[in-house]
């Protein structure tokens, strides 16, 4: 893998790390400390909401094939309710994803093109579902995972957002194992006991070594 992303690095001027890990793990934490250690954080699941807010690029797509009851008094995606359907129903999620996958993915190879051209040297390319699509690893120089215990992700998420342990593993279930991402690691940071003054110390460590 390190030769592979080596040759692809040395045709531009930026290296693309892939930070992925399941939900909860703490990979856009991890990401937005290496921003704070000079990398570009571009991040995938900020571009998605904004596809899905009031007046967003997917909104027309996702009334016509899901209904005036999936989009909100505002205009944006009702988030509660299309969580509850696409993480019961695989079909369903698959619809989905076709409709914000390529907005996403076009606003992504626009942020790191606009990254790129500022002169960052670091691009951190926050992606939750990296492994879950072959459309990344050609794309990106290395990748790095965020991994905890399941338990750990299921009480950050709780913690954090409300949702109940079930809803948690509902979305879990509709993710890669620990063991399949970690595989396609080129580094992982185990995010368990750790402050986050620790995971700060990281970043920036992985930030120095990749030269941001
Ligand atoms: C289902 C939706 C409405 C739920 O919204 P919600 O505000 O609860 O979650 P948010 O978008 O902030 O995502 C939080 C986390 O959920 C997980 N997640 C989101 N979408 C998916 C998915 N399609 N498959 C697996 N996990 C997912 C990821 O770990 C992500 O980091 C939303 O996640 C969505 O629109 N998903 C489809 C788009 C997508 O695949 N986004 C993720 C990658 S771009
Ligand atoms: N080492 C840590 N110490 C304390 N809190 C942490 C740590 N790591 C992450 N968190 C907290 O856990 C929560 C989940 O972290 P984060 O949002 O970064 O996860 P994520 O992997 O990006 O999840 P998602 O897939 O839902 O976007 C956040 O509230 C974050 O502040």
């Amino acid at each position: 893998m390190a030769t592979a992303h080596t040759a692809s690095s040395q045709k531009r001027h930026s290296f693309h790390l892939g930070v992925t890990g399941g939900i909860g793990s703490g990979k856009s934490t991890f990401a937005a400390l290496l921003a704070r250690h000079g990398a570009a954080h571009v991040d995938a699941d900020a571009l998605s909401r904004a596809t899905t807010a009031a007046g967003g690029s997917a909104i027309a797509a996702i009334r016509a094939q899901f209904g005036d009851d999936f989009i909100d008094a505002g205009g944006a995606l009702d988030r509660e309710r299309m969580r509850a359907l696409v993480f019961a129903e695989p079909l369903a999620r698959n619809r989905l994803q076709a409709i914000i996958h390529p907005l996403v993915g076009e606003a992504i190879a626009r942020a790191t093109a606009q990254a790129e051209h500022s002169g960052k040297r670091l691009i951190a390319l926050d992606l939750p579902l990296l492994t879950e699509s072959s459309h990344w690893p050609a794309r990106l120089d290395a990748v790095l995972v965020v991994d905890c215990q399941e338990s750990t992700q299921i009480e950050r998420v709780r913690v954090r957002s409300g949702l109940q342990p079930q809803a948690v593993e509902a979305i879990m279930a509709a993710q890669s194992s620990r063991a399949v991402r970690c595989m396609a690691a080129d580094w992982v940071v185990y995010n368990d006991g750790l402050s986050l003054q620790q995971l700060e110390a990281l970043a920036a460590q992985v930030a120095t070594s990749l030269g941001a």
